[in-house]
């Protein structure tokens, strides 16, 4: 499917004045509602098979830890009709804040996360400064009527700091965007399932092989 309303070219100054001002945005709305209805319903018709238990850290460096995190990941899948076009409304993403920002983003990679009831993330950073090519991270949230007792809150953490800047509803639509060496974040423990695409913009890694 090809997204029907691409978010307009104000919309990109807008977010690009947020991440050079604050590091952060939080966007109530961005992508067309075709592509978040279509979304929704591709993460809520994965089989329990397709999600895995997500980790820390990744390749040699990858455990599981449930005291830390306990949410199912999914990776896209580039050949899946909905997923290409969430990337390519990624892509256009990409492009339209390295023109404003001169950030040099490279690559998006990107997955489901189903946190079931119980589920949480403890405060972690996305990146590690010389450790990562990850610099920009992105959480949608995929889940209808979300109520502030269904828990799930995203937290947003000052840098370095105990101070929240800011709690998120994981609200149908909404639209975060972070700094990913910066800003400590957690996921406050769900009450119901919660559903959202997390992914991250990557800079170019010369260690990696090229992708195909
Ligand atoms: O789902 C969220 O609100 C944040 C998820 C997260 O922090 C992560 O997957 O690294
Ligand atoms: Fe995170």
């Amino acid at each position: 499917m090809k997204a029907l309303i691409q978010p307009t070219e104000s919309c990109y100054d807008l977010i690009a004045d947020d991440l050079a001002n604050n590091g952060y945005c939080v966007l109530p709305q961005l992508l067309p509602a075709a592509l978040n209805l279509a979304l929704h319903r591709r993460v809520t018709h994965l089989d329990e098979d397709d999600f895995q238990r997500a980790g820390i850290g990744r390749e040699l460096g990858f455990q599981l830890n449930s005291t830390v995190r306990r949410d199912e990941t999914r990776w896209l899948n580039p050949k899946h009709v909905t997923d290409a076009a969430y990337m390519d409304a990624m892509a256009t993403f990409r492009l339209a804040i390295n023109r404003r920002l001169f950030m040099g983003l490279f690559d998006y990679e990107s997955h489901y996360a189903h946190y079931a009831p119980g589920a949480f993330y403890k405060k972690h950073l996305d990146a590690f400064k010389g450790q990562s090519n990850r610099v920009l991270s992105t959480v949608l949230y995929l889940n209808p009527e979300w109520h502030v007792n269904d828990g799930g809150q995203l937290l947003i953490y000052a840098p370095d700091s105990n101070t929240i800047l800011q709690t998120v509803n994981p609200n149908f639509g909404t639209f975060v965007i972070f700094l990913s060496e910066q800003f400590p974040h957690e996921v406050v423990k769900a009450q119901r399932d919660r559903y959202s695409v997390t992914g991250w913009f990557r800079l170019h890694d010369p260690l990696q092989a090229p992708a195909i």
